[in-house]
């Protein structure tokens, strides 16, 4: 291939999640999510920001598959809202919930476009999280029977599966940190979800297979960063393996090699107690998987801090430029992390399930949107893309974080990572200049100027 080509056939594609687009919030039968509950929370997300209406994607989604379908787009990456398939999170299934997404299937079907879904974007149905949510092992059982539910009624239709997006995140964002929902600070409990989010996946695997053989292809989506050391003193090497031990390892280990990273068990084992990791759950847990799909934003640098309790370490700012939320602009991370990948876990096809940029983007006087810094991030990733697959690495797919502006999570809608611009108080969606760029990028089947 050429400096910057892509083999035939790759699937090009932008990505979205439901509560962060949809809107709708208390339509067509859907329960209530732990993030409806954590953005309606005084004081956890900026300006108090709520996804209650975000892109209004429930009722304008039919005009933004016509987008993805001007574009060009191969495939569309969403998610499901588990809390309108099971609004109560188990029990009897919601059909107007289920609806919505044949709809949105019927529209993608006629646009050409293949669906790519994920079955948890992190809106976990309220009434699970009052049992006890992920750091309650009987959640794990609740996601596969919502997963087997969801092969049986569009399981022909649909042909990539992603069990989770980011199990880290869920994890330690949400049970350690507090900054996303369900906002709790219990480290104990945030690797009883990690657990338990790896053995719903293992058991939705488990559920996909059995049900017969499908079209599909069934994968989980990791969050995943290279790692590097402030300087080469033993101190910050030491400091960066056990951060890599903890973003990468603590997941990739159980799915690729069926046990978590002894070193960081015995690291972690001596501040919190650890769920138990049986072999049956391991077991299920490291089931072959169709593909992996990679997360990549930025790498992490860091140095040695004997104070932090969690890791002894401080994270520090690259060199390189950064984007709106503070990463630096890593090109060569993403090929570092795949051919990491390649070489020392699997051999199964890879999808870049998102990468993308947050720019403080603004409509000019002349309409358009202006957006050279995102134009200029992504081709370094999409040429760095192209270098790592001429160089054997499977890597079948990409997806743009984000076919549009939305919420941002903890942010709100103050952070813009689309290539369409979400003007919210009218819902128009403008073209930025990456959009336009993109299209071509596609049309080319390489990178463009
Ligand atoms: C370190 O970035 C994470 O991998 C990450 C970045 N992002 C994500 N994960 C989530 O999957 C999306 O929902 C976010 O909107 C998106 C942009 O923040």
């Amino acid at each position: 291939m050429a400096e910057g080509g892509f083999p035939p056939g790759f699937l090009w594609g932008a990505a979205t999640a439901a509560y962060q687009i949809e809107g709708a919030v208390d339509e067509g039968g859907r329960g209530e999510s732990i993030w409806d509950r954590f953005s309606h929370t005084p004081g956890k997300t900026r300006d108090g920001d709520t996804g209650d209406v975000a892109c209004d994607h429930y009722h304008r989604y039919r005009d933004d598959v016509r987008i993805m379908r001007e574009l060009g787009l191969a495939a569309y990456r969403f998610s499901v809202a588990w809390p309108r398939i099971f609004p109560e999170g188990r029990g009897r299934p919601n059909p107007d919930g289920v609806a919505f997404y044949e709809r949105l299937l019927d529209e993608l079907e006629k646009a050409g476009i293949q669906p790519v879904v994920t079955l948890y974007h992190w809106d976990l149905p309220q009434a699970l999280q009052d049992r006890g949510g992920w750091p309650h092992r009987d959640t794990a059982y609740r996601f596969a029977d919502y997963a087997a539910w969801m092969f049986e009624r569009l399981g022909d239709r649909v042909p990539y599966w992603i069990t989770h997006n980011e199990p880290f995140v869920v994890s330690i964002l949400g049970h350690v940190t507090g900054e996303h929902a369900p906002g709790l600070n219990d480290p104990a409990a945030g690797f009883r979800t990690a657990h338990h989010l790896l053995l719903s996946h293992g058991l939705a695997v488990q559920a996909f297979r059995e049900g017969g053989r499908r079209k599909g292809r069934i994968g989980i989506t990791l969050n995943l960063s290279p790692v590097h050391p402030a300087s080469g003193s033993p101190e910050d090497e030491a400091a960066a393996r056990r951060v890599d031990g903890l973003i990468n390892r603590w997941f990739l280990d159980p799915l690729f090699r069926g046990a978590y990273p002894e070193d960081m068990v015995e690291h972690f084992g001596r501040l919190i107690p650890l769920p138990e990791a049986s072999e049956d759950d391991m077991r299920l847990i490291s089931q072959d998987v169709d593909f992996l799909g990679v997360n990549y934003y930025s790498r992490q640098v860091v140095r040695h801090d004997p104070g932090e309790l969690f890791l002894q370490m401080r994270q520090i700012d690259g060199p390189g430029p950064k984007t709106e939320m503070g990463w630096e602009v890593y090109p060569a991370g993403l090929g570092e992390i795949l051919r990491r990948l390649h070489e020392a876990y699997t051999k199964a096809p890879l999808f870049v399930t998102e990468n993308g940029a947050a720019y403080p983007d603004t409509v000019s006087p002349d309409g358009a949107v202006h957006d050279p810094d995102r134009i200029a991030y992504l081709r370094d990733h999409l040429l760095e893309l192209s270098r790592v697959i001429a160089g054997g690495v499977p890597v079948q797919g990409y997806f743009l974080w984000s076919l549009m502006d939305n919420f941002e999570w903890a942010h709100g809608y103050s952070k813009r990572f689309g290539i369409l611009y979400v003007d919210y108080p009218t819902q128009r969606r403008i073209w930025k200049d990456s959009a336009y760029w993109y299209r071509r990028v596609i049309e080319a089947n390489a990178v463009v100027e």
